[in-house]
């Protein structure tokens, strides 16, 4: 029997016998060793004084009484001290049940099966192994209740005296009466405190959610800084790393070809030294803008170099491809330019090339594209050159000279 009753001198008891025979460690006790130690020691506490009364009726011998304070007052610390420096103090806990059931049984059989004292304590040491290890617990309380009775039949003989005296009767009913109360207030306890934790839990799973969506947003910002130009805004040489292969991919698998358009500012050099670097700066953002605004949806535009950039144009044949850069041009060529307040002509030189085959490396393309703008600068500038289709050869990265076709 754990839990009869509260005891206000039960904490005081075991930290003087803690005290005397070991030294208090710093780490926290667990909980369930704690509970049962105070259910245990306040609730004995009380049985002894039930089992006083029945004594004195009686006239039970000086042994008795010694036994009684032993396994009543005494042995409720020592058990507590052996699961609390224990080094898995629940399973230490599980035994002391499992031996107070034994003792219960050593006391019944003892006593000649009081009936109510026996009930009292078969009741309360079987509940409180069930409410540990459900009816399992129960059939092992019973057990050691059995092996602990026949123990004591085996050495002292059978003794069958079930009447107990009103008042021990009605002692006995009284403590049954408040455990189970107080049982039933640790489960509430129990209950309460768990359901407050939940709700904590609960509260910081969203706190966490929220927070890992604010990372995950702040990291797709990264990605998209990571990604793009800071001057002009555009993609940049790292997006065109994953992009350009996943194009070729993309259109290989589909049939399609993908044009890549490579242009070039010419003499920018010469912009920036008449007109200072903001107003070539501002040409840079200029151009980015109107390639911007020619750009179909599916269309990547990026700034490959200082005043180079770089178009990706899924799904079109070297012709048109070849008609959209020759009009880029001719936009570029015929506008006013107007950048830091000044007024310049601007014009650019582009090489096209275009491809379909799956396995095109990556560089192999930009590789054709890059020959035929050095070819349009070779040519005098302000124009457009294609590369010839890609050789097969070149599916495998094996570069080729190309042979001019614009
Ligand atoms: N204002 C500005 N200038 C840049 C930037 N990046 C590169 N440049 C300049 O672009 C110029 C490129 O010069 P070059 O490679 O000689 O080419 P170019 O003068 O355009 O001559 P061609 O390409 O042969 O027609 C250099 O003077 C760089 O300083 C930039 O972000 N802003």
């Amino acid at each position: 029997m754990v839990r009869f009753f509260l005891h206000p001198f039960s904490g005081v008891f075991s930290a003087a016998v803690a005290h005397f025979m070991i030294a208090v460690p710093a780490a926290p006790t667990h909980w369930v060793v704690r509970m049962n130690h105070r259910n245990r020691s306040a609730s004995w506490l009380i049985f002894a004084v039930v089992l006083a009364a029945h004594f004195l009726e009686h006239g039970h011998g000086a042994w008795t009484w010694w036994l009684m304070v032993l396994q009543f007052l005494v042995y409720p610390h020592v058990v507590y001290l052996r699961a609390r420096h224990a080094e898995d103090p629940l399973a230490a806990e599980i035994q002391n049940l499992l031996l107070d059931n034994f003792c219960f049984g050593l006391w019944a059989a003892a006593l000649g099966f009081p009936l109510w004292i026996a009930y009292t304590l078969v009741i309360c040491g079987g509940i409180n192994l069930t409410a540990f290890r459900a009816l399992k617990g129960l059939l092992q309380a019973l057990v050691a209740v059995a092996a602990g009775a026949a123990l004591m039949v085996a050495v002292a003989g059978w003794r069958f005296t079930p009447d107990t005296s009103l008042r021990v009767s009605a002692m006995s009913m009284l403590c049954l009466s408040i455990y189970l109360v107080l049982f039933a207030r640790d489960a509430h306890t129990r209950t309460v405190a768990l359901s407050a934790t939940r709700a904590r839990l609960r509260k910081s799973e969203a706190a966490l959610q929220s927070q890992l969506q604010a990372v995950e947003s702040l990291q797709e910002q990264l990605t998209e800084q990571a990604h793009r130009d800071p001057l002009t805004g555009l993609h940049n040489r790292r997006y065109l790393n994953t992009a350009l292969p996943r194009e070729i991919d993309a259109c290989a698998r589909e049939g399609a070809t993908l044009a890549l358009l490579l242009l070039d500012l010419d003499h920018f050099k010469q912009i920036n030294d008449r007109h200072g670097h903001a107003a070539g700066d501002d040409v840079l953002c200029q151009v980015a803008a109107l390639l911007l605004q020619s750009m179909r949806p599916s269309d990547s535009c990026c700034r490959y170099g200082g005043e180079e950039f770089l178009l990706l144009l899924p799904g079109m044949g070297l012709q048109t491809a070849v008609e959209r850069a020759q009009a880029l041009r001719q936009q570029v060529a015929e506008r006013r330019w107007l950048a830091d307040g000044q007024s310049m002509q601007v014009t650019l030189s582009i090489g096209v090339a275009c491809a379909q085959d799956a396995g095109l490396k990556p560089a192999a393309l930009i590789d054709l594209a890059d020959q035929a703008l050095y070819r349009a600068k070779a040519e005098g500038r302000n124009r457009v050159c294609a590369a010839p289709a890609v050789p097969q050869a070149l599916v495998d990265g094996v570069a080729m000279p190309v042979h001019p076709a614009a």
